[in-house]
Formats: C-alpha cells, sequence, structure tokens
C-alpha cells in the first residue's frame, strides 16, 4: 500500500468545524516555520483539501537524482523532471507521494533529497512544469489550502486568502529538532544551518523566490503553538466567508 495515514500533529482530532468556506488558501514561508502541520490542521478544520507543493518539488528531486544527472545541468534536470510521472495526493489526512507509481512518501523527507531540492526548484522549466499541475489540482477542490514558497505570489495570485507564516530561526530548528528526536547541540546547529542555506538559495533565485505577498497577512508563530496558528488562520479564513457576497 503507497498511502500512509498522516499522524494527526494538529491536536483538533477529526474536529472538522467550519463549514461554508469556498476558495484557496495559500500559506508561504521560510523552511521550518510550520507551513505543514498548520495547512493540515487548517484543511482539517474546514474540511478543505490540502496541497503540500514541497511535497513536489522534493518527488521531482527524486526522479533528477534517480536520473543520475548533475544538478547544475539545467536540461538535463528539466528532462529528467518533466520525464516523471509525480503524483501528490491532496487529502490532509493520507500522505500520497509517487515517481512513475513508486511511494516516495519517506524517501523525500531524507537528507540526500533535502540537499538537493532547492537548486532543482530553481530551474524555471521545472517550476513552469509543477505550477501546471498545482494549478490543475487546485481547480479540482472547492476549498483547498496550498503551502509552500510561492503559491500566493505566483501560483495563485488571486487566492481567497493569503498567510506568509514566520518565526524566528533559533525557534525553527528547536522545532526541527523536536521532530527529528535530534538533542546534540551541534546536530541542532547543523539543522539550523540547512534551514538557513535553504531559505536564501530559496530567497534569493530569479524565478519565483520566497517573499511574502504584496497582501498577505504575516503570521509570527515565534510565540504561538501550533493550535494557535491554526485557529488563528480558521478566523481569517471565516472573515471571508460571504464577504464576495457583502461587498
Ligand atoms: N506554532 C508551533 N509551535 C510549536 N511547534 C510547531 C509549531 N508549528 C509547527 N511546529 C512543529 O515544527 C516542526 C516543523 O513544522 P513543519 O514541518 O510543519 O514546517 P514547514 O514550514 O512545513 O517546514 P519545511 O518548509 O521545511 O517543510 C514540526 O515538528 C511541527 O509539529
Ligand atoms: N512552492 C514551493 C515549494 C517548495 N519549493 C522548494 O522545495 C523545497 C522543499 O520544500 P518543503 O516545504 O518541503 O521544505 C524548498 O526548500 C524549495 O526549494 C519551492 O521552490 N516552491
Amino acid at each position: 500500500m503507497s498511502e500512509r495515514q498522516r499522524a494527526d500533529t494538529t491536536g483538533l482530532g477529526d474536529r472538522a468545524v467550519t463549514g461554508g468556506f469556498t476558495g484557496q488558501i495559500t500559506l508561504d514561508g521560510p523552511s521550518g516555520t510550520g507551513k505543514s502541520s498548520v495547512a493540515r490542521g487548517v484543511a482539517a478544520r474546514l474540511g478543505a483539501a490540502y496541497l503540500d507543493t514541497g511535497a513536489m518539488y522534493r518527488a521531482a528531486t527524486v526522479a533528477v537524482l534517480d536520473a543520475g544527472v548533475g544538478l547544475d545541468d539545467e536540461i538535463a534536470v528539466a528532462r529528467a523532471v518533466t520525464g516523471a510521472r509525480i503524483e501528490v495526493g491532496t487529502d490532509a489526512g493520507t500522505e500520497v507521494v509517487r515517481v512513475d507509481g513508486v511511494d516516495v512518501a519517506e524517501r523525500i523527507r531524507g537528507a540526500e533529497v533535502t540537499r538537493a531540492v532547492s537548486p532543482v526548484s530553481a530551474v524555471p522549466a521545472v517550476r513552469r512544469h509543477l505550477v501546471a499541475q498545482q494549478r490543475d489540482l487546485v481547480a479540482e477542490a472547492d476549498a483547498v489550502v496550498v503551502e509552500g514558497r510561492d503559491i500566493g505570489t505566483v501560483v495563485l495570485p488571486d487566492a481567497t486568502l493569503k498567510i506568509y507564516l514566520t518565526a524566528a530561526p533559533e525557534v525553527r530548528a528547536q522545532r526541527r529538532a523536536g521532530q527529528l528526536g535530534v538533542t546534540d547541540p551541534d546536530k541542532i546547529a547543523a539543522l539550523a544551518q540547512d534551514l538557513r542555506r535553504r531559505d536564501e538559495y530559496d530567497s534569493s533565485r530569479a524565478d519565483s523566490p520566497l517573499r511574502p505577498a504584496a497582501d498577505a497577512v504575516v503570521v509570527d508563530s515565534t510565540d504561538l503553538d501550533q493550535q494557535g496558528v491554526v485557529a488563528r488562520i480558521v478566523e481569517l479564513a471565516a472573515s471571508t466567508v460571504g464577504a464576495g457576497e457583502r461587498a
């Protein structure tokens, strides 16, 4: 079986509460700010679909690594990605990530993929290919939460609600360490450096760099727990319900 039930990291169980939201919520921000956990929690609360675009870039990276091409060979990288069948599910409760029919849900979280994903994601032809898939997947849902780096700025510029999630770098490194069960201070410092390296790469690329959309609501989660962040976004989503009719 290639589908894994996602652990309920939201603390909300299956309390899908807020009916009535239709539209698109974008959740962008640097690495380790809590985008995936928060996006899943918001989708569960709203009964919305959920799309992890980072998982798509990671799956694309698996295709590149398996093709054995150099990361600096943009043409070969693009060919490897466009030639692969990349599937990512949109159910917040079940993680589906496949490349050419093979389950890569665990492999995409490994160090080899994490090291290579930013250079692969910086290739414009790779982005064009995956952005088209992302828009197709979004078009299938009445309500959807989409997380990544360029969702509010490039993929869905007309989204209903845009969130840019931030958190202090040292807090993000501690959270990532907790997620991975790392306690050694040297290893935590290495995790912090990995977050910094990826953020610099993602923010400085020419195509679709990481940055907040002009109309995004910035949510700083440094002093908020996960449930608090989910609650804040659900509240913002609720304020959009019926706004179109009232305007
Ligand atoms: N507000 C919060 N308070 C405490 N821990 C949090 C909070 N938000 C998320 N976390 C935890 O931080 C860790 C990283 O979160 P997550 O993987 O969702 O971040 P991310 O932004 O999607 O990361 P990446 O961009 O690297 O994929 C997880 O263990 C998650 O449970
Ligand atoms: N919209 C996106 C999403 C992700 N990326 C790139 O993928 C990397 C992995 O993302 P995670 O959210 O799974 O950590 C990320 O560092 C970016 O390089 C992207 O470019 N655009």
